[in-house]
Order: structure tokens, then sequence, then C-alpha cells
């Protein structure tokens, strides 16, 4: 099994002092940036665009994971990846055509990833899995940052990890909502490795402590 990789959402970050809390994720360890963009479609909210992504580039050396959460991807994958993106994961849903969005992804440099709403099933993924570098599997619906987790996923991150072994990837498996101490463990034990946390994290009084407990609750679970 992958080691587990901890990926703070900035969504739960205080913007106003932006830059200064990635520091501090950054020096507490944690492996992935987790920088949210919607759209006010696809989901009822809207957050950050490309402008933020460059201007925290050089600020941090961590891994820039975009989570895409609007509607016709393919038209700003290029802007996103110029702006520093290391990885960049479309949502399965929105997407008509999935093997171009990914391959495009792939083709402008950073690695892919293909999201899937908790209700949708993974079967959409047998085909392009050669491409795909990371499966998100989302444990709350998609939108908004401090949401509970949704425990019916747990079966289906089994399932996906069972469908990269028989197919021979290598992809990794994030879960993104209602991660914390509490459910950091069942989620490695289903099979993923790489943690979104917004809320536990950003809303904790201590980021670097925050990071440390969800990481020891997480490496509970592998085995
Ligand atoms: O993609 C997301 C919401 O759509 C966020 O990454 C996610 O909700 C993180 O927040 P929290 O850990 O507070 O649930
Ligand atoms: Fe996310």
């Amino acid at each position: 099994m992958t080691a587990v990789k901890i990926a703070p959402s900035i969504l739960s970050a205080d913007f106003s002092a932006l830059w200064q809390d990635v520091l501090k994720v950054e020096e507490a360890g944690a492996e992935y940036l987790h920088i949210d963009v919607m759209d006010g479609h696809f989901v009822p909210n809207i957050t950050i665009g490309p402008l933020i992504v460059k201007a925290l580039r050089p600020k941090s050396k961590m891994f820039f994971d975009i989570h895409l959460m609007i509607e016709n991807p393919d038209l700003y994958i290029e802007e996103f990846i110029k702006s520093g993106a290391d990885l960049v994961t479309v949502h399965a849903e929105p997407v008509h055509h999935l093997h171009r969005t990914v391959s495009l992804i792939k083709e402008k440099g950073a690695r892919a990833g293909v999201a899937l709403n908790p209700a949708t099933s993974p079967a959409v993924l047998e085909y392009i899995l050669p491409l795909v570098d990371l499966v998100l599997l989302m444990t709350v619906n998609p939108g908004f940052g401090g949401q509970a987790f949704i425990p019916e996923v747990l079966p289906k991150i089994t399932a996906v990890r069972k469908m990269l072994e028989r197919c021979g990837s290598s992809a990794e498996i994030q879960v993104d909502g209602g991660i914390n101490r509490e459910t950091a463990a069942a989620v490695v034990k289903a099979g993923a490795n790489v943690l979104v946390a917004g809320s536990a994290i950003f809303g904790s009084e201590d980021i670097a402590a925050a990071v440390r407990q969800i990481r020891e609750a997480a490496e509970g679970g592998e085995g």
C-alpha cells in the first residue's frame, strides 16, 4: 500500500492571510495542497480561479492539487497548469468526453485526476484508467467545506482499489469531505491513500497538530 498523504484544502483557510496558512501546512509536512475551484454552476458556490494558484505558486514548493468542480473544464485546464498546477482533477459528471479531457490534462503536462460524486458509479473509470493518476472519491456532495462524511462511500473506495489492482494501475485514491481524526482510519482501511481535509485542519487552533493527528489516525487504518 502507498504511504498516506495529507492534502489540506484551502477552502477553510483564512483567505485574508492565505499564503501564511499555506506555509503552516507546508511546514507541518502535508504533501499536497488541495485547491477547490467552484463555478456556481456544477456546484452552488464560487471560489478560486487560476490567478490565486499563480499567486501562491512562488510561495510554496508543495504539490498543487487542483480540484475542478466546474462545467466545461477543457476551457480552463491549460491556464491552471500554466499557473502552477501539478495535478488537475475533473469531475466525471459534467464532462461529455472524459477521455478527451483527461488526455488534455496529460498533454499539457500535469497529472490527471478524475473525481466522482458519492452517487456516481466507478464504472465510468474502467476504460480510461491507464491515463488516470488519481481517482478522487467524494465523501460529501461537493460545494462546501465542513459537511458530514458520507459512510456509504466506503465500499466504493474498496471497489476502486480492487479495480486499480485488477488493471495494474498505480493511481492514487483520494478522498475528500468530512475527513478528520474520526474518519481517517476507516477511509485508509477501505483503500484510500490521499486524504483531503479542510475544516479539520484550518479550523483548528493548532494547524500542525491537526495535520499530525489526522496522519496518525490514518496510519492506524493501514495494514
Ligand atoms: O471539495 C471540497 C468541497 O466540495 C472540499 O475539498 C472539502 O469539502 C474539504 O472540506 P472539509 O474537509 O471541511 O469537508
Ligand atoms: Fe475538494
